[in-house]
């Protein structure tokens, strides 16, 4: 590898001789760049390279190129407008690609001289073989397009290793670092080179004010051709190395694969400020990592953390997923639960959430369903009322009130149709979906499994042989911390809260009916009671509200202390004053007062009556969700950057090594597409210096950002026979892509 960059780097030598300029351009027909040289995509700028051995004279060369670049090369000009940050401190430059062939380093003056030279050929034969005979790094047999483009300055080049492999070259062993006169002189004035305080790469030239520079360093020659600055290096200047800056119109040589072309401007070499890197549409998503009040909540941060979200929140979630996609095998008749249908109104795939069940409150037998709408492919709640008829239609009415009723801690109501589909009068009620849900009486009211029998005593908080262990623990699990009692009433007040405010009551505050989705509790199946109860000739429907929110607030006593006992028989008459002392005991006389007050139906009461009790209980919850917040949004922040990502590696993926294209099936081999190729093998096939792989999370994600930035920093890609290399910048690689991809939009069927 580093012989192989040695050669490359020594091809500048070779890159003078004028034996090197071939007629033709050199290159194996059987080469890739041949082909893509040879095809000059419109809207693309287009590398040419020839192999060496080739004898030729300049003129031949140029001639024919000539005919290839000049109509067909049209200029790539970042848009200035898409990323105003990116661009603004810097003078307009252009850039040009070269090329090297076997170890030769190509430069793009040849081509792009030629494209200047079709008015004044004579001029340009002389630019180039004075190019040549100063030492400049220039075209050797062969040649390299050039575009010309707005850009910042020369960023450092990553050169790497192909042969369907990558390897990496510290900025060090750059080229571009090898220094120019410009760069020297900078570098000698350090306190004039500000360095962005993110930079990564070390600082090599400042941002120059002034585009043409008032004073030629020493050892820099000046020559003004057709209106083009050039600036060559004088033969005692050179010392191995050649630099050339062409003002006005195009190039400026800094090394020997370092090529800037500056449209007025003087090229210097600058180190790539973070604004640059990482400016410009891409540079502003890039995720800067976690805030430090987050990076404290999170459990000892692993690497991948860096990078993805955590393993629980990420299981939690594929969890639900799994749920939700849930679907009956066609046919399956083996569970009686099954539903006899697959399809009810515009509802489709039905899938059973419980065994059908005859509620003690509903005079019907009733069933619940995932269900998908056809229309929208959102999935649904779907409650049947089994040969149901509505009492009336005036309960419509009190429907419209539910499904106007959004609230965190209620599942809203979407929907209620008839159904002849099951062979009955069946009532469907469309609920929102909350996958992985389970209710409050499987998680709080269920025997747990060591309580057959066995109590682990290390299991809860109870601890063993003590006799305030046994009082603990309950048949359905040890009792529940204060904290987690205060957090369930709060939600419940709070849905509570809003169901009054709306004008209904609950009515069915039973633990079988509230959900537990995660940390969120909330109240199910809401207004079945109403229909199913509903009298039209009542006279005082006010009354009738108020009684059932009255009603709804005993209720809510009795939930209340039958969790904190964590036994639905405590709330019964018999055990009522045994649970109270319990609750004495164990809990604060906060949650007992809070309970007695509920259960004083003597007096009136309402949810807003409760607050003072929850107190100051209320601003920690409150706490825990905001935390909770900014978890989850530096979380969808990563995501949001791996979303990014993941659609540039979709564009990539539709384009490289597409097998054909419009009937061609050298589409992804030529043109656009190869760079493109090439990039995709810099950035996963990379290999250690020993050709081992190199695996890298960060060189992906990082050279995927610039890619998106369309940075001016510049890559260096090798064709996998390692014969030819091409230097881009990623502003470059960015066109590609977007160019490549629109064809392939384009001609895909709408
Ligand atoms: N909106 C919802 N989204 C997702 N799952 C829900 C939703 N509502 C209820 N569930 C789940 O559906 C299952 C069945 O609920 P359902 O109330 O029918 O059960 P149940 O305890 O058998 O009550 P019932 O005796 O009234 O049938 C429960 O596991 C519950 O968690």
């Amino acid at each position: 590898m580093s012989m192989f960059l040695n050669n490359f780097f020594q091809a500048d030598t070779a890159a003078l001789d004028p034996i090197y300029f071939s007629s033709s351009n050199g290159i194996p027909s059987e080469s890739k760049l041949a082909t893509y040289m040879n095809r000059q995509n419109v809207g693309t700028p287009t590398y040419g390279i020839s192999s060496s051995g080739h004898s030729s004279n300049l003129d031949s060369t140029l001639s024919i190129k000539q005919a290839q670049v000049t109509p067909q090369s049209p200029e790539f000009i970042p848009q200035l407008s898409t990323s105003p940050n990116f661009y603004a401190p810097y003078h307009q430059q252009t850039t040009t690609v070269t090329s090297t062939v076997n170890g030769k380093t190509i430069s793009p003056n040849t081509l792009l001289k030629q494209t200047a030279s079709t008015q004044q050929p004579q001029q340009q034969q002389q630019q180039q073989q004075q190019q040549h005979l100063n030492g400049m790094k220039t075209s050797v047999n062969g040649l390299t397009s050039t575009s010309n483009m707005n850009i910042a300055p020369a960023a450092p080049i990553t050169p790497l290793k192909t042969n369907g492999r990558s390897s990496l070259l510290s900025n060090e062993n750059s080229p571009t670092n090898q220094l120019d006169p410009q760069q020297s002189q900078q570098q000698q004035q350090p306190q004039q080179q500000p360095q962005q305080p993110h930079d990564k790469t070390p600082p090599r030239m400042t941002p120059h004010n002034s585009p043409i520079p008032t004073a030629i360093p020493p050892g820099v020659h000046q020559e003004n051709v057709g209106g083009t600055i050039y600036f060559y290096m004088t033969a005692n200047h050179t010392s191995g190395q050649t630099s050339c800056s062409v003002v006005n119109s195009e190039t400026v040589l800094n090394h020997h694969s370092s090529v800037n072309v500056v449209s007025g401007a003087v090229v210097t070499n600058n180190s790539t400020p973070t604004s640059m890197l990482y400016g410009g549409v891409g540079g502003h998503h890039v995720y800067p990592g976690p805030a430090s009040n987050v990076i404290s909540m999170q459990p000892k941060s692993q690497l991948s953390s860096a990078f993805f979200m955590p393993d629980d929140m990420r299981m939690e979630i594929q969890a639900r997923n799994e749920i939700a996609n849930l679907m009956l095998e066609a046919h399956d008749n083996t569970n009686p639960t099954n539903p006899a249908v697959m399809e009810v109104g515009n509802y489709h795939s039905l899938y059973p959430l419980e065994p059908q069940t005859i509620h003690p409150k509903l005079p019907c037998p009733s069933s619940t369903y995932k269900a998908t709408n056809s229309t929208t492919g959102i999935k649904y709640c779907l409650r049947r009322l089994h040969a149901f008829r509505l009492p009336s239609l005036k309960c419509m009415t009190l429907v419209d009130k539910w499904k106007q009723l959004q609230h965190s801690n209620v599942v809203q109501l979407r929907e209620v149709f008839t159904t002849k589909a099951f062979g009955d009068n069946s009532l469907i009620l469309i609920y929102d979906y909350h996958p992985g849900s389970q209710t409050l009486f499987s998680k709080y009211f269920t025997p747990s499994q060591d309580s057959n029998g066995y109590t682990d005593p290390f299991g809860g908080e109870a601890r063993p042989f003590s006799h305030k262990s046994n009082l603990q623990r309950t048949v359905n699990g040890p009792l529940l911390p204060e904290s987690t009692i205060w957090a369930i009433i709060m939600q419940l007040t709070a849905g509570l809260r809003a169901i009054h405010q709306a004008g209904l009551a609950c009515r069915q505050l039973d633990p079988t009916k509230i959900i537990v989705t995660g940390k969120r509790i909330r109240f199910s199946f809401l207004g079945i009671s109403d229909l199913v109860s509903f009298d039209p000739n009542h006279a005082n429907q006010l009354a009738v509200l108020h009684m059932h929110q009255q009603e709804d607030l005993t209720q809510l006593g009795k939930l209340v202390l039958a969790l904190a006992c964590r036994c639905l028989q405590s709330v019964q008459r018999d055990n009522f004053q045994t649970s109270i002392e319990l609750v004495s005991r164990q809990y604060s006389s906060d949650l007992r007062n809070f309970i007695l007050f509920l259960f004083n139906s003597a007096q009136r009461r309402s949810v807003t009556d409760l607050m003072p009790m929850i107190g100051a209980r209320f601003y920690t919850q409150l706490d825990a969700l905001q935390s909770q917040c900014d978890m989850q949004e530096d979380e969808l922040a990563k995501e949001t950057e791996n979303g990014r990502l993941y659609r540039i590696l979709i564009k990539l993926g539709c384009i490289n090594e597409r097998p054909d294209f419009n009937l061609d099936v050298t589409w992804s081999e030529t043109g656009d597409r190869y760079m493109l190729k090439l990039f995709r093998d810099y950035l996963f096939h990379s290999v250690t210096e020993d050709g081992r792989p190199w695996l890298d999370h960060a060189h992906i994600v990082q050279c995927l950002n610039k890619l998106d930035a369309g940075t001016m920093e510049k890559v260096q890609l090798m064709s996998r026979d390692e014969q030819s290399i091409l230097i881009v910048t990623y502003a470059e690689l960015k066109n590609c892509l977007e160019n490549a991809f629109s064809e392939l939009v384009a001609q895909a069927p709408s």
